[in-house]
């Protein structure tokens, strides 16, 4: 279990996160959602130890996150980046092996082996294994990191698998099949935090939203608490319907339009103008 204790981020002496509680249960799946600029990337690097916080205090295991030396922390969660530069030419293959780095010696073992191909099978990139990666194109290069992300944290119980924009550059069939990885290792137990712009990925996946608005936690709960009308129109400066699906009653959200529009703001800007200039 991790939790999140009245934490704060400061960075260039701006405020980037706030005060912020969570508790994040292994074997769940919370789904981070929030606009542009809102610390969702931020929150989520506290989370993995990739930044400390400037005050209060993140615990996995009931011990802070400071306390634990990376290749101890490699073993018990794995990480998927917004970003994933690999400019040098190691193949899919070697990439996803990269994941295994923390569990063995000297060289990979059968064992090793045998759980990067696994992982490939997963993410549907057996067949692209022996390619170069930067020659990937964006979509296949997040599913090899994402295989990587897996084969980390493959035979651990109660791991932490975090994903940043995990569906960037995907179609919607790998989309949706990257979200039912995460969902299926959640039901085994893996404690998933995700960050997602889509917000019916969040509703149809997660078993928890944490809504962020100006680095903090705006709404948080089950997904049909959190993501209701009244919070996007808030958090989102949108307007939206939340439609039932007749045959599954299942929800999702319908965009209806910008409460400010573009052209609304245009118009009423042309008529200040004319305003000023007496016309
Ligand atoms: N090192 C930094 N110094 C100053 N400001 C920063 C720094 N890192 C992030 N920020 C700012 O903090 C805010 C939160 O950034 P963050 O990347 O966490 O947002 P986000 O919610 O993930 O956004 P997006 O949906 O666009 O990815 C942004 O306004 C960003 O410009």
């Amino acid at each position: 279990m991790m939790e999140i204790l009245e934490v704060g981020y400061k960075a260039n002496g701006r405020s980037l996160i706030t005060d912020v509680s969570l508790r994040i249960e292994a074997g769940r799946f919370v789904a981070i959602v929030g606009p542009n600029g809102a610390g969702k990337s931020t929150f989520l690097k506290l989370l993995t130890g990739e930044l400390t916080p400037a005050c209060g205090s993140i615990r996995l295991e009931g011990r802070d996150l400071k306390r634990y030396r990376q290749p101890e922390l490699a073993r018990r969660r794995a990480v998927l980046a917004q970003q994933n530069h690999v400019s040098l030419p190691f193949s899919v293959r070697e990439i996803v092996m990269m994941g295994r780095y923390p569990f063995h010696k000297n060289a990979p073992e059968e064992r090793d082996f045998a759980i990067v191909e696994a992982c490939l099978r997963e993410v549907e990139m057996l067949g692209l294994a022996d390619r170069v990666f930067p020659t990937l194109s964006g979509g296949e290069q997040q599913r090899a990191q994402l295989a990587k992300a897996l084969a980390q944290i493959w035979e651990i119980t109660g791991a932490f698998l975090f994903l940043d924009e995990p569906t960037n550059g995907l179609d919607l069939r790998h989309q949706c099949h990257s979200l039912e990885i995460a969902r299926q290792l959640a039901g085994k137990g893996t404690g998933v935090v995700a960050v997602l712009h889509d917000l019916n990925m969040a509703l149809q996946y997660a078993d928890e939203v944490v809504m962020m608005q100006h680095g903090k936690v705006y709404a948080k709960g089950r997904p049909e608490e959190t993501l209701t009308e009244e919070n996007i129109r808030r958090v989102f400066d949108v307007q939206v319907r939340l439609v039932k699906l007749p045959e599954s009653g299942e929800r999702i959200v319908l965009e209806v339009g910008n409460r400010k529009s573009a052209i609304g703001n245009q118009e009423s800007a042309i008529s200040d103008r004319k305003s000023a200039i007496g016309k």
